[in-house]
C-alpha cells in the first residue's frame, strides 16, 4: 500500500490562468491570492518552465560546485555583495543569527547592456563549465516569464490593473541562485543548512530541491515540511510584496533543516529565483490595503534602498 503525505501547501495550475477561460482565470486568481494571504506559500504546476532546462542547469550547477574551492573562488565578484557569482561556504547568515548557514551558492543577475548602474553589473563567465552560464541565463528568462504571469494574477487579486507590476519588474533586479548544501561531515555546532528567514524580494520561485528539508513556520509557530511533487515549483511571498500589501500577503518564515545522521552524506542542491523589481520602484504601502484594523505598517522606501538595508543585515554587504 502506498500512502501519500498530506499536502501542507495548496497546489495551483498556472496554465489555467494563461490559457483558461474567464471562470478558470478567476478561480486561479482566487486560489493563488488566498494561498498568499493565508499561508504565503503555494505549489505551482503548468508553469511553463521546461523540465529539460531545469535538469540541464541543475547538472551544470553540480559540475560547478564539484570544482576545487580555489577555482570557485575565482568567481567571487568584489563589490557585488554576493549578487553576482560565487559566495563561499560560511558567509551568509540569517539576519538574527550569528552563525553562517551550511551552504555555498552562485548568483546570476540581470544584465542590461545600456545601464550604467552597479546594481546591474555583468555576470562572470565560468570557463570550466561554460554551459552553466548560458543555461542559467535561459532559465533566468523563463523564471521571469512565469513570475510575471503570477504577479498579473496577484495584481487582479489585489484589485489592481492586471499589468500593475509589469513595468516595475521589466529589467528588474531578480536573482537566480544555485545553492549547494554539501554533505555534513561533523556534528554541526548550531548551524543548519539555511537558518529560518524571510525572503527579501517580491516572490520566490523554487525548483529542483534534490533532498527534503525545506520547512515553513505556521501562524501558530509549528514547522511543516514542504515536499514538492514532480514538476511542481514552490512559490512564496517575500518581504517586498508583504510590505507593499501592508502585511495582507504573508512573507512566511522558512528554513532548511539538516537531514538525519544516516543521510549526512547526501548533498542538497536547490535553485531559487528571487523576483525583484527595478531599484527605483516604490514599495510604498498600497492605499487599498490600509484599513481601520490594518493601519499603515511601513514608511515609504524604494526597492533599491530596501535591498541594501537587508544585504547588510545578512552579512553580504559592508
Ligand atoms: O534551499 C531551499 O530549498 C530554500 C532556500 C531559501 O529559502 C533561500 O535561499 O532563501
Ligand atoms: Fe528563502
Amino acid at each position: 500500500m502506498t500512502t501519500t503525505a498530506p499536502r501542507t501547501i495548496p497546489l495551483v495550475d498556472l496554465s489555467q490562468f494563461e490559457k483558461g477561460d474567464k471562470a478558470q482565470r478567476q478561480a486561479f486568481v482566487e486560489q493563488l491570492g488566498s494561498a498568499f494571504h493565508n499561508i504565503g506559500f503555494v505549489g505551482v504546476t503548468g508553469h511553463g518552465i521546461p523540465k529539460d532546462l531545469i535538469d540541464d542547469f541543475y547538472n551544470a550547477a553540480k559540475e560547478f560546485f564539484a570544482l576545487p574551492v580555489e577555482v570557485k573562488r575565482k568567481y567571487e565578484v568584489p563589490g557585488a555583495a554576493g549578487q553576482r557569482g560565487y559566495t563561499s561556504f560560511g558567509k551568509e547568515h540569517a539576519k538574527q543569527s550569528q552563525v553562517a548557514d551550511l551552504k555555498e551558492f552562485f548568483q546570476i543577475g540581470q544584465e542590461l547592456a545600456d545601464r550604467n548602474d552597479s546594481a546591474f553589473q555583468a555576470n562572470p563567465e565560468v570557463t570550466e563549465v561554460p554551459q552553466f552560464m548560458t543555461l542559467g541565463s535561459q532559465l533566468y528568462r523563463s523564471f521571469e516569464a512565469s513570475g510575471s504571469s503570477l504577479l498579473r494574477a496577484i495584481a487582479l487579486y489585489l484589485g489592481l490593473d492586471e499589468k500593475y507590476f509589469d513595468q516595475n519588474i521589466n529589467d528588474g533586479m531578480s536573482i537566480l541562485r544555485a545553492i549547494h548544501y554539501p554533505p555534513i561531515t561533523e556534528e554541526p555546532k548550531s548551524a543548519i543548512r539555511a537558518e529560518q528567514h524571510e525572503d527579501i524580494n517580491l516572490i520566490t520561485l523554487l525548483v529542483g530541491a534534490s533532498a527534503g528539508g525545506l520547512q515553513l513556520q505556521t501562524a501558530s509557530g509549528e514547522w511543516q515540511e514542504i515536499i514538492p511533487e514532480n514538476d511542481e515549483i514552490v512559490i512564496n511571498v517575500g518581504d517586498m510584496l508583504q510590505r507593499l500589501t501592508n502585511n495582507y500577503l504573508k512573507s512566511t518564515t522558512h528554513r532548511v533543516v539538516n537531514p538525519p545522521r544516516s543521510e549526512w552524506d547526501k548533498p542538497r542542491l536547490s535553485i531559487p529565483f528571487f523576483l525583484h523589481p527595478r531599484p527605483e520602484t516604490k514599495l510604498d504601502v498600497l492605499p487599498s490595503t490600509v484599513t481601520a484594523d490594518r493601519p499603515q505598517a511601513y514608511p515609504p522606501i524604494t526597492a533599491g534602498e530596501y535591498l541594501n538595508e537587508r544585504l547588510r543585515e545578512i552579512g553580504l554587504k559592508k
